[in-house]
């Protein structure tokens, strides 16, 4: 079967875009994984599997899977190059989009200069939501790895985050806390792994070793984890630029209840054909 996708990326977060509007697409996690293959496939992060509405009141829905086959619940570079990908598809001529994706809604502003705007939605902080495995809901947990405590936060944007803040984000151990934590036990979905530093309490730093990949060059969920955690910590303000290895995403999050919003670019690198 061949199948006619796009490659595109959120700073450097990069996806393989699908179209199965308009080709008819099975998937399954061994071929996902070859996709992802950056040897053996065309490589990528994630597979984004866009197909028409459930209901009536969105205008698609998309499925999301990590390089490793499994699929999840939410993406925020993906939720991006989605909106830019159904439009340049010609699958839409929406600028304001309403889709569905694993854990519920996002509302779309495709805007100008390859920007996107996402409602992510309000984050989940009860422990049983994220999932995570604890007593009772607080700002910060202790978590053993190896014999060592460390401060987490917990987050749910739809999928699940850990944040750890850190002095300085060059040194922060992503390689090495980052594999322990994604798969500890206390998170029985695994979790995301955020690693952040507070500059000013507008611009922060973060690097995110994601489930199912490793460390990217941005992840969208995981920067409105990082601004979840800081804010509830009176760290940050309304509005923070959060800076990840391959640029930097505008986040704004009032308090408990609202949505966190995102934004930033989404790119298009190449079109192509691949035989499945
Ligand atoms: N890169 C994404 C997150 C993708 C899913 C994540 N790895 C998970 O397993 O939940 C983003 O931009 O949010």
């Amino acid at each position: 079967m061949r199948v006619k996708f796009s490659k595109m990326h959120g700073l450097g977060n990069d996806f393989v875009m699908l179209d199965g509007v308009s080709q008819r697409i099975r998937l399954s996690p061994d071929k996902v994984r070859r996709i992802a293959d950056r040897r053996l496939g065309i490589g990528c992060d994630q597979v984004l599997l866009v197909e028409p509405p459930r209901h009536p009141d969105t205008d698609f829905c998309y499925r999301i899977f990590n390089a490793d086959g499994g699929e999840v619940e939410n993406c925020g570079n993906g939720a991006r190059c989605f909106a830019r990908f159904v439009h340049e598809r010609r699958l839409t001529g929406k600028q304001h989009l309403n889709v569905e994706i694993a854990s519920g809604t996002l509302q779309l502003n495709l805007m100008d200069a390859d920007q996107v705007e996402v409602n992510m939605g309000a984050p989940l902080l009860e422990p049983e939501q994220i999932p995570f495995r604890a007593d009772r809901r607080a700002e910060s947990y202790p978590l053993e790895v190896n014999g060592e405590t460390f401060t987490i936060g917990a987050v749910s944007m739809g999928n699940p985050h850990a944040v750890l803040l850190v002095e300085d984000i060059q040194l922060a151990p992503v390689r090495e806390l980052g594999p322990l934590l994604a798969v500890h036990s206390r998170f029985p979905q695994g979790v995301n792994v955020g690693f952040l530093q507070i500059e000013t309490p507008s611009r922060a730093h973060l690097r995110v070793f994601e489930r199912g990949v490793g460390e990217t060059r941005a992840c969208g969920t995981g920067a409105c984890a990082a601004m979840v955690y800081a804010h509830q910590r009176e760290l940050v303000e309304d509005k923070v630029d959060m800076h990840l290895p391959g640029g930097a995403l505008t986040i704004h999050w009032s308090g408990p209840g609202q949505p966190v919003t995102m934004k930033g670019p989404a790119i298009t690198v190449f079109h192509g054909q691949i035989i499945l």
